[in-house]
């Protein structure tokens, strides 16, 4: 479904961020990308949506090769990425029903937006979206008047809205608490099931990898050091991606 083919990227000429990293992506399930700061893990999110541009290598999507692309295509093909991430990116004074309209921003006219005028199955299918999160009694509510869990399901459900094919999320409980970061990830999983999508999200804690993820991916210095199922992560694995640790409090 997704496939990365020796993706590379080097913002400063001669430090690669990413080196040489391949991956196949299935069409259902949840992979983690773990791995200490600063490895890369939202640069490899931000290359398959093309938000950054590799400077090598191909991400293809269902067929295409997004690194391709350019201009409309290009808009065309993001549009089948839903983003999720770590600071939510909601428009603040906007209520949370417009948030999510903002979903459709790449199908429908731009005169629609402009004059807030939404198509009707566009708007029920915001609310119905609404109530799966459960925000159905805050649809005129401003954004800037909910809390970061709340806001995270506005940021979930507006990703759907686009009816992606493929859900990406960049560290998208880091600002939460471990009770709300669990419901997140609840929802995120679940919701992908029943949309039939795969959903890969980069996150920093371990054990949460391991208790939502079909499948972790851990990296070190811009590589794949790992990947498989969580029960395969083992402490070495640990000791390898994050380096040695005397804690270990990051094993999950
Ligand atoms: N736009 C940019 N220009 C230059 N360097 C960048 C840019 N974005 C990221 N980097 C650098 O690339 C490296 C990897 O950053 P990236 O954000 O991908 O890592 P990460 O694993 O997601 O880190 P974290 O877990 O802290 O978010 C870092 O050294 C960072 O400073």
């Amino acid at each position: 479904m997704l496939s990365l083919r020796s993706l590379n990227k080097q913002y400063e000429r001669g430090k690669s961020v990413l080196s040489d990293v391949s991956l196949d992506f299935p069409a259902h399930g949840v992979v983690a990308i773990i791995g200490p700061s600063g490895t890369g893990k939202s640069t490899l999110i931000r290359c398959i949506n093309q938000l950054v541009e590799p400077t090598s290598g191909e991400v293809w999507l269902g067929g295409k090769e997004l690194t391709k692309l350019r201009g409309a295509a290009l808009r065309a093909a993001r549009r089948e990425i839903g983003m999720v991430f770590q600071e939510y990116n909601l428009v603040e004074r906007l209520s949370v029903i417009e948030n999510l309209l903002c979903g459709r921003l790449g199908y429908v006219p731009l005169w629609r937006i402009w004059t807030r005028n939404y198509p009707e199955s566009d708007i029920a299918r915001a609310f119905e979206l609404l109530d799966r999160v459960g925000l159905g009694d805050f649809a005129t509510r401003r954004a800037d008047a909910l809390s970061g869990g709340q806001r995270q399901r506005v940021g979930i459900a507006r990703a759907v809205m686009q009816s992606p094919r493929l859900l990406l999320a960049d560290e998208p409980t880091s600002s939460l608490d471990p009770r709300t970061s669990v419901e997140i990830m609840t929802l995120m999983r679940d919701i992908a099931a029943e949309q039939n999508i795969p959903v890969i999200i980069n996150i920093h804690d371990v054990a949460l990898a391991r208790r939502f993820a079909t499948r972790i991916v851990g990296m070190s210095a811009g590589r794949v050091v790992f990947d498989g199922p969580p029960d395969e992560l083992k402490d070495h694995h640990l000791t390898e991606i994050y380096g040695g640790s005397a804690s270990g409090e990051w094993i999950g």
